[in-house]
C-alpha cells in the first residue's frame, strides 16, 4: 500500500517495485538506468573529493546491481582523470556486468583481490556493496570488508544504503557494520528509510524519475539543477 501523502524517502518494497515501474512504465532498460546511477556516482565523488585531494579511488563492488553502480561510477572517474582500482570479489556471469568490466579493462582501471593493501594506497572509497536489497547477516567475503570501511580514515561514499544497514532500520547493533558511518551517501531516486540514522553529506542521484512515477510513490523530491544528475540534501533527507 502506498501512502496518501508526500514523502521524501522509499521503503525496500516500494523502492523494488519502483525499479520495475521504471523498467515497465519507464521504458528503460536496466543498463539505461545503471548508466545513469553511476554517473550520479561519479559526480559525487568528483563534488566531495576534486581531483586535487589525491587521485586513487577504489571502489567496493558487491554482487548485484549496486555493485554495477560502482562499475559505472569507475568507469566516469577514470575519465575525470582518477586512478580507481576496483574490489569486486564476487563477479557476476551476467552479460551486463561483464561488459562494464570488460569497459574497465579496456581503460586499464586495475582490479584486486586485496582490500585492505588497496585501501592503504587510496584517497577515498566508493562503498557500492549492497543496496536496497540486502538483508541478513553480512555474509563472506564482505564482513572484513566492511569492518574496514568503519574504520579506515578515508572518506567513504555509500552508494544508496551503507552497506549491511538495514534499509528500514538503519545501522545494524552487532556485527561488522556496527558503528559503520560513512562520510556521504548517493541515495538513488530516492532516499530509503534508513536515513533517519545518517549524519554526513548526503545527495540524491538517478535522474530519470517521471511526474507520474513520482507522483504514483507520491515522492516529494528537490529539482535537479541545469545538467547535474545530483542534488545535496540535508543528512536526513531534507531540501536544503
Ligand atoms: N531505481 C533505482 O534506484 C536503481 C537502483 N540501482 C541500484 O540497484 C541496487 C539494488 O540492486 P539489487 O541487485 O536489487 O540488490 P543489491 O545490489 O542491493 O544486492 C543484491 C546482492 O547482494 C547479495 N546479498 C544480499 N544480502 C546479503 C548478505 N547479507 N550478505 C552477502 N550478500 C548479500 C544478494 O545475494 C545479491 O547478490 C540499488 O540499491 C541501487 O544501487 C540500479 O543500478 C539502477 C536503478
Ligand atoms: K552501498
Amino acid at each position: 500500500m502506498l501512502c496518501a501523502y508526500s514523502h521524501q524517502t522509499l521503503s525496500a518494497k516500494n523502492a523494488i517495485a519502483l525499479d520495475k515501474d521504471l523498467m515497465s512504465i519507464g521504458a528503460f532498460s536496466i543498463d539505461q538506468l545503471m548508466e545513469l546511477a553511476g554517473l550520479s556516482v561519479s559526480q559525487a565523488v568528483y563534488r566531495l573529493h576534486p581531483l586535487g585531494k589525491g587521485k586513487r579511488i577504489l571502489i567496493a563492488c558487491g554482487p548485484g546491481n549496486n555493485g554495477g553502480d560502482g562499475l559505472v561510477a569507475a568507469r566516469h572517474l577514470s575519465h575525470y582523470g582518477y586512478q580507481p582500482i576496483i574490489y569486486y570479489p564476487k563477479q557476476s556471469k551476467n552479460e551486463l556486468y561483464q561488459r562494464l568490466v570488460t569497459q574497465l579493462k579496456n581503460l586499464d582501471v586495475p582490479f584486486t583481490e586485496d582490500f585492505q593493501s588497496a585501501l592503504r594506497e587510496s584517497h577515498h572509497v566508493v562503498d557500492a556493496i549492497f543496496g536496497f536489497s540486502f538483508s541478513g547477516d553480512v555474509r563472506e567475503p564482505f564482513p572484513s570488508v566492511i569492518e574496514a570501511l568503519k574504520t579506515t580514515s578515508l572518506p567513504v561514499t555509500s552508494v544508496d544504503a551503507p552497506s549491511s544497514w538495514d534499509i528500514e532500520e538503519g545501522p545494524p547493533k552487532s556485527g561488522p557494520g556496527k558503528d559503520f558511518h560513512p562520510t556521504a551517501l548517493v541515495s538513488l531516486t530516492a532516499p530509503k528509510p534508513l536515513v533517519k540514522w545518517f549524519k554526513g553529506r548526503h545527495f540524491l542521484g538517478g535522474r530519470f524519475l517521471s511526474p507520474e512515477i513520482a507522483g504514483k510513490y507520491n515522492l516529494d523530491l528537490p529539482e535537479y539543477s541545469g545538467i547535474d544528475q545530483i542534488v545535496e540534501l540535508g543528512p536526513s533527507g531534507q531540501k536544503l
